[in-house]
């Protein structure tokens, strides 16, 4: 194809020197007199760019495993719409950095616990992309894109709603819907004997309970139907890298449309809870909480939010949590159904902690007596992390590791699985031990900063207690409530990556009342 003697197009190095690659035309561009002029120049500059396109990929690639070449124009977008995890453990195995690249996105890939930290403690260097859509979607001025200092003062203004009171007012409200989703699981499975995918049924109990724990009675019942409903499309739309144009019809497009919904829902609440506030009213949500702690005397942060912008602040939890905390729940159940034995433990716990009531309400001060529970939640989320990666960008030339600097402008990917399952930390790391949680000097407690469910640095996760405490309860209520069988099927252990990691078969259960 290639002909030694035929004219090269050079491409110079940055530096000006030493041409970076001399690249010989094919012999039939080259050596073709009867082709119109028009037609011979488009091909070389179409050569050109294509040839440009490789030798700044393999410029910034170095020499991080990776391919050697990239797939004209796409890269490798066909494996960022269908991800899998046996190719990102491939990916991780390749090194502790590594390299590719989707629609001209170059992305490094860091699988050791200290790159991952050193991306996500970087703040000068990387911030947070989530996904190529997530501005999209969220919005651009989403607090969660703001970075150093205007980051950290927003963030402090939100850490009041996830304290031990509010989470007090929050554990009611997820108590009473996750009673009223298993009378309706249970009334289903009355009248199906087959085992039913708990995908979804876990996905709209998420849904209902963080509607109403973020809005309470703000908005009505036919508003969560309708957010819920659309909300799969801004899932869908949460790829690595999305085709680049939101046109009508493309997943980006649709997850817009989901979100205009929600916020004018959330925007809606939020004027609601102001004036129910203003009327005297008891804090009965989270923006409850919040409308009542701006309006405190000793208040130190900024007093005044929109509606738009505290819709904005809700939809950033709602987009946090959806997928993640639907992903911990059904692993929760699976886990829970494949070692009868831990089920037989959580359920004594539960006896000795509620006395045997179980129609009382949980409380905070209940689960705290609930340890065993608490360690189990941790080593299912551990097992299973709902998040297995977080996007970055990186701002400005990043020197990562002493002989490579990320390129400014390219995707730099703290993984957090593979600290999650590193042997040294986690001895026999896929199996579930809850008890490597209750021993203070056991490897796992030794280590904390291995357990990267939660990420690490300025921007890790804000709902730390909230989520813990929200699976624990859940499964506490099911435990005592319910019997559940799993369907085990050839995928039941195999991953579907969406956002979030989900078993493959959807999880089928079969459940029945606990008498
Ligand atoms: C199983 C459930 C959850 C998991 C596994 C999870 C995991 C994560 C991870 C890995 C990050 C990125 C951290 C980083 O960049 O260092 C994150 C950020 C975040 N999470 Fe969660 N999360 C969960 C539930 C929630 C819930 C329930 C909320 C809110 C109610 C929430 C709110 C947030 C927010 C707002 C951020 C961005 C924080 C910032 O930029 O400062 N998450 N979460």
């Amino acid at each position: 194809m290639f002909n030694q003697s035929s004219p090269s197009v050079q491409l110079s190095s940055p530096t000006g020197a030493a041409p970076l690659v001399n690249f010989p035309l094919p012999s039939f561009l080259a050596s073709t007199p009867a082709l119109p002029s028009w037609l011979s120049t488009t091909l070389v500059i179409v050569a050109s760019l294509l040839v440009l396109e490789q030798t700044v990929y393999k410029y910034r690639k170095r020499h991080l495993p990776g391919p050697q070449w990239t797939i004209p124009i796409i890269g490798k977008f066909a494996d960022s719409l269908n991800p899998t995890l046996e190719n990102y453990k491939t990916q991780w195995a390749s090194g502790a950095l590594s390299a590719l690249s989707v629609f001209h996105i170059f992305i490094v890939i860091a699988s050791t616990n200290e790159y991952a930290r050193k991306i996500m403690n970087s703040p000068t260097y990387a911030e947070p992309c989530l996904v190529h859509s997530a501005k999209q979607v969220l919005l651009h001025e989403n607090w969660v894109f703001l970075s150093g200092k205007p980051h950290v003062d927003y963030r402090r203004g939100l850490n009041g709603l996830f304290t031990r009171k509010a989470l007090g007012i929050y554990v009611a409200i997820q108590d009473a819907i996750s009673r009223q989703h298993f009378v309706k699981w249970l009334a289903a499975a009355a009248k199906n004997p087959k085992p039913e995918v708990i995908m979804w049924t876990c996905r709209d109990l998420n849904m209902e309970t963080s509607l109403r724990v973020f809005c309470g009675d703000h908005i009505p019942d036919h508003a969560f139907k309708e957010i819920s409903d659309k909300y799969w499309a801004i899932t869908a739309a949460l790829e690595l890298v999305n085709f680049p144009l939101a046109l009508p019809g493309t997943k980006v497009w649709k997850a817009i449309q989901a979100r205009k919904v929600a916020l004018k829902w959330l925007a809606l609440a939020a004027y609601n809870s102001k004036a129910a506030m203003a009327a005297g009213h008891e804090p009965k949500c989270m923006l409850d909480e919040w409308v009542t702690e701006l309006a405190d005397p000793n208040y130190k942060g900024r007093r005044e939010f929109s509606d738009h912008e505290m819709s904005m602040v809700l939809f950033s939890f709602l987009f946090a949590s959806q997928d993640a905390m639907s992903s911990g729940l059904i692993y929760g159940f699976q886990h829970l159904a494949d070692t009868p034995e831990i089920l037989a433990k959580v359920r004594e716990e539960q006896e000795r902690a509620r006395g045997g009531n179980y129609d009382k309400p949980i409380t905070l001060e209940m689960m705290d007596e609930m340890p065993y529970l608490k360690a189990f939640v941790k080593e299912s989320l551990r097992v299973k992390p709902p998040v297995t990666m977080v996007p970055y960008t990186a701002l400005k030339a990043f020197p990562i590791s002493e002989d490579y600097t990320v390129p400014a402008g390219a995707m730099v990917i703290p993984s957090l699985y593979p600290s999650l399952h590193d042997e040294n930390v986690y001895p026999e790391p896929d199996k579930l031990i809850p008890e490597r949680w209750l021993d203070e000097k056991s490897p796992a407690n030794q280590n904390p900063k291995n357990y990267m469910v939660f990420g690490s640095g300025p921007h890790k996760c804000i709902g730390i207690e909230y989520t813990t405490m929200n699976i624990a309860l859940v499964l506490a209520n099911a435990a005592v409530l319910m019997n559940w069988e799993h369907h085990r099927t050839p995928d039941s252990e195999e991953v579907q990556m969406i956002a979030t990691i989900f078993p493959k078969d959807g999880c089928l259960m079969k459940f029945s009342p606990r008498v």
